[in-house]
Formats: structure tokens, sequence, C-alpha cells
């Protein structure tokens, strides 16, 4: 139902294309992160001049915020080959072990969404991460035969949403973790002009400035809104971006001074009217809004939670005296003692 908001941090089909076009391809053009890039850079230069494969890598964060994108850009800077593929997507062994023994020296190997990677699959993957190595088991019964695979050394490069779920040896097998987070209205905003120059759309700072500020944190979110003020403003406005033609199509298009769409006013609408303002259980919410529990939690809270208007406790989803104000509705007495 929510599966096509424009709000959405998870892509849309209309976002491949553009994603594409859009991504830097080096370190120096991927704005903010600056601690996760300085990290990287310095992670970076020690391997080059070794001469080694950069070691393992982690990535995680919400969606939208660049993981894939700094994948590719660490394959760029090292100067070696890429190969992607998702936890999903490896449903038996021998999709592992053939993708493992076709390793290039130094190469890097990117798996998405690592914390759905079955159990078995991981254990496999640790010895090839750790030694570089596969137990490869041929035939089965008594005249079953193991033999060891020696594998190139290679970068693991592992990107999710939901690092808690990985297993602690899993965890274990990474040298570098790098935690994205939400950026700021300045670096969204950088990220729109330069995402404007690509696309070739004329767009002033304050055009900019307000897709930035609506775009929850998110770079997925800026650039897709970019694409639908831009179609706005050819048709309505002689194609330039400023504010005023920003904000028409951003109100067109429901999208409040927040980002906020209809799904975060009713998910915030529904905790207040329906539960008191909280706490109540994720699982209770999400059968009220009709959504899917995994969504709401990787997608739609982290913002919410990120911009003070919603908390998380041990008993469940609770409004903040921020999405009271917001949606013009009074805080019971008895609650703002405590929030
Ligand atoms: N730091 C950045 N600077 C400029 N553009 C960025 C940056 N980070 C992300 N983008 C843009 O946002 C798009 C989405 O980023 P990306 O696909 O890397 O996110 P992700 O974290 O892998 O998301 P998911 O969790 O859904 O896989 C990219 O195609 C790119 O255009
Ligand atoms: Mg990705």
């Amino acid at each position: 139902m929510s599966d096509d908001r424009i709000v959405s941090a998870a892509p849309l089909d209309e976002d491949s294309l553009f994603e594409l076009k859009l991504r830097p391809t080096r370190l120096a053009e991927f704005i903010g992160q600056s601690k996760a890039k300085e990290q990287l850079a310095i992670a970076l230069e020690a391997a080059k001049s070794r001469g080694e494969a950069l070691d393992h890598v982690l990535l995680f964060g919400p969606p939208g915020l660049g993981k894939t994108t700094l994948a590719t850009i660490i394959a760029n800077e090292m100067g070696v080959g890429f190969q992607q593929t998702s936890g999903p997507a490896l449903m038996i062994q021998g999709d592992l072990t053939a993708i493992l023994s076709n390793i290039k020296d130094k190469q890097v190997l990117f798996l998405d969404e690592v914390h759905r990677l079955q159990p078995v699959l991981q254990e496999k993957l640790y010895t090839a991460l750790e030694d570089y190595s596969l137990d490869i088991m041929i035939g089965s019964g008594p005249a079953a035969r193991t033999f060891v695979l020696d594998i190139k050394p290679f970068t693991f490069v592992a990107a999710t949403t939901r690092p808690g779920l990985l297993s602690s040896p899993m965890r274990a097998r990474f040298g570098i973790l790098l935690r994205l987070e939400f950026y700021t209205d300045d670096e969204l905003r950088f990220i729109v002009e330069r995402s404007a120059e690509v696309l070739g759309v004329p767009i002033d700072r304050d055009g900019a400035a307000e897709i930035a500020m609506r775009s929850r944190g998110t770079p997925r979110i800026a650039n897709r809104l970019l694409r639908r003020v831009r179609d706005y403003a050819q048709v309505r406005a002689a194609g330039v971006i400023d504010r005023e033609t920003a904000n028409a199509a951003l109100e067109m298009l429901e999208v409040d001074a927040h980002g906020f769409d209809e799904l975060d006013r009713r998910l915030l609408r529904t905790i207040i009217e329906k539960y008191d303002g909280g706490p109540v259980g994720l699982n209770t919410l999400a059968a009220a809004l009709a959504e899917e529990q995994d969504a709401l939690e990787e997608v739609y809270e982290p913002f919410l939670i990120q911009i003070g208007f919603l908390d998380r406790t041990p008993r469940g989803r609770v409004a903040t005296r921020l999405a009271y104000e917001h949606l013009g509705l009074e805080m019971p007495r008895k609650m703002s003692l405590f929030s």
C-alpha cells in the first residue's frame, strides 16, 4: 500500500535508472558521512601502500544513505574488480562456492542484506573470510570426500540495515565497521545541487535547500524529490527550480515541511488517538496501520526517531511532544510530566 510512497527510503522502481547515473564514483565526490569517510580513507591508503587487499568492511545504517554507493567506491579507489550479490540471492552452498571459487585477486565482493544470509552459508563464509580457504564436500555418505580450496585474498564488503541481526562470529570477521548516519540539510542541499547539475536541471540555492529539508536525511529521497520537482518546474514554471516552485511542487505531492507524508501522519495520529500516545507494541501498531512490521521498523521509524517524533521504549512506541505539536494536538497533562 505504501510501497510507492514518494518519501520512502527504500528504493522504488523509478529510482534504479537514475541511481546509477547519480551515484558518486570516488570518495572525494561522496558528500557527508565525514566519520565513515575518514576511517575509510585511511584504511584505503594503508592497504594500497602495502599492496594488500583492504580488510573486510561492514556498512550499516538505514536504507538510502549510500551503502551500495560506498561499496562501489571502495572497489574504484582500490582499482579492483567489483562483484555484487545479496543475502537472499544465495540459496544453496553451491551458489556461494561458485562465487568464492571465481574470486579475482584483491577484488571486492559486495553482499547486500547480509543479515538475510542463511546461517549455514554464514558459517561457510567464516573460513573464507578468515583464511581465504573453503571446505568443499564432494559426494555423500561413506564415499564423501572433502578438499580445501584456496581462494585469492579479497575484500568482503557487506551491507545491512539491521546490524543487530548479525551473529557475533559474523560481526567479528570485519576489520572496518562503517555506520552511516542521516545527512544534514546542508549536505543534502549539496547532493541535490550536484544531482541537478548531472541531470542538467537549473536550480537555485533556495530551491535545493527546500528539497533537502524535506528529504528525511536521505539522499535517495532527495534525488527522487528533485526529479518530481523538475517535472513540475518544466510544466508549470519555465523549467527553473527556485524556492517557490519547489514549495508548490512539494505541496502538490503532499510532502510537508518535515518530509512527512500521509503515512507518517497516520502513524503518529494512530499512536496518539488510538493508543493514548503509547506505548504501543510494534506488531499492534503495524496491524492498526495495515503495514509490514519489518518495513515500519527498518524504513519508516528510523527517521521519526532520529528527529525526535517517536520514542522506542521497552514497552513499545511512544509519540513525543514534538509529534503532538506537529499535528496540532494537545498533549495530555499527565504525560507531559514524563516526556
Ligand atoms: N554521500 C552521497 N553523496 C551523493 N549521493 C549519494 C550519497 N549517498 C547516496 N547517494 C545517492 O543516493 C542513492 C542511494 O544510495 P545507495 O543505493 O548507496 O543507498 P543504500 O544505503 O545502499 O540503500 P539500501 O539500504 O536501500 O540498499 C545513490 O544512488 C546516490 O545517487
Ligand atoms: Mg544498497
